[in-house]
């Protein structure tokens, strides 16, 4: 296993080889990528890497540049400074090449409203290049009944899981998702999910950017969170979260505390102890055996390591 020091703050970030990835060049390669739009610079020195058959998850606020680094790999952008490489090319001008072996979801998909489902994927898939079957795609993401319904009467939903039909059509090496679940149902969410495990499972590389933590847990294998337009820090999903101190939190009367934690003790609320350490199991045992040891009842025990959620509110804030 990686050791959770291996997480990077506030640097460039090149993945470190990671079990059950596929040697080779890596599908994406992004380095020292900067863009500005006049003189806002949206992404600043952004660098990373992602690897055959690994889930990638950019997270972070409201324009922190997600959306902006997705368009420059897709090859909507060019950059102002840096490369980005996908399959080794340059997407912008190797475009055939990439799309080819890339399914792309952008953020809003832009549907002729008057076609149908059905007449809309069709026409997507006569636009790519990769064979594939329509109607097992429409299934896949339980669109098959709304077929022959027009786009424009479709529910949000619903059109944000057409965009994930059309993207894995034909099932590409690579998928390029842009927040592919914002606005679905939990329901809904989790079938997506579902579909993306599958495409994992069968080795499909995937980036993707998202505002739920949740999503980058369920999937992603790596994280990197960006804060106006830099990469705060990038790493495993236990790399991130070791980031910050595991916490234990319980009522017990004024006793003072057995010697030999490493946590420390912060801040609680009245007549509670809070805890907080960089070794949460070895803390944790010692704390219930000095416990029992002084027929102590740790009234409301809770214990739990750093989250994804904590690392990003710190980032964020
Ligand atoms: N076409 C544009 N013209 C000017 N500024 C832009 C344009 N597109 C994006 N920006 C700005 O660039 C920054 C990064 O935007 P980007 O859309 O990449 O962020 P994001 O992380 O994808 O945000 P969100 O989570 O809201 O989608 C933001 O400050 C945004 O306002």
């Amino acid at each position: 296993m990686t050791p959770a020091s291996e997480a990077v703050t506030g640097g460039h970030y090149r993945a470190p080889p990671r079990p059950g990835t596929l040697p080779g060049m890596p599908v994406i390669e992004v380095t020292d990528l900067r863009c500005t739009y006049g003189a806002h610079v949206a992404v600043d020195g952004v660098d990373f890497t992602v690897e055959r058959g690994e889930v990638f998850a950019l997270l972070g606020a409201n324009g922190a540049g997600k959306t902006t680094t997705l368009e420059t790999l897709e090859g909507h952008r060019a950059p102002q400074g840096g490369r980005v490489r996908v399959f080794g090319h340059e997407p912008r001008t190797a475009r055939r090449a990439v799309r080819r072996r890339t399914g792309v979801m952008l953020q809003d998909g832009g549907f002729a409203g008057e076609l149908t489902v059905r007449e809309t994927a069709n026409l997507w898939a006569r636009l790519g290049t990769r064979d594939g079957d329509v109607e097992s795609d429409l299934a896949q993401l339980d669109l098959s009944h709304r077929a022959d319904v027009a786009v424009e009467q479709l529910s949000g939903g619903e059109q944000r899981r057409l965009e994930v039909a059309l993207a894995i059509h034909g099932r590409p090496e690579l998928l390029i998702f842009d927040e592919p679940t914002t606005g679905l149902d939990p329901e809904s969410r989790r079938r997506t999910w579902q579909v993306i495990g599958e495409l994992v499972a069968a080795g499909t590389t995937i980036l993707l950017t998202t505002h739920y933590l949740e999503e980058a847990e369920a999937l992603a294998d790596r994280v990197a969170i960006l804060r106006d337009g830099r990469i705060a820090i990038a790493g495993t999903l236990g790399q991130v979260s070791a980031q910050l101190p595991a916490r234990i939190a319980f009522r017990a009367p004024a006793v003072p505390l057995p010697p030999d934690l490493e946590a420390l003790r912060v801040e609680g609320r009245v007549g509670e102890v809070v805890l907080e350490t960089p070794r949460l199991q070895p803390d944790l045992a010692r704390l219930l055996a000095w416990a029992d040891a002084h027929d102590l009842t740790l009234d409301r025990l809770h214990a739990r390591g750093g989250s994804l959620e904590d690392v990003f509110m710190t980032v964020v804030a």
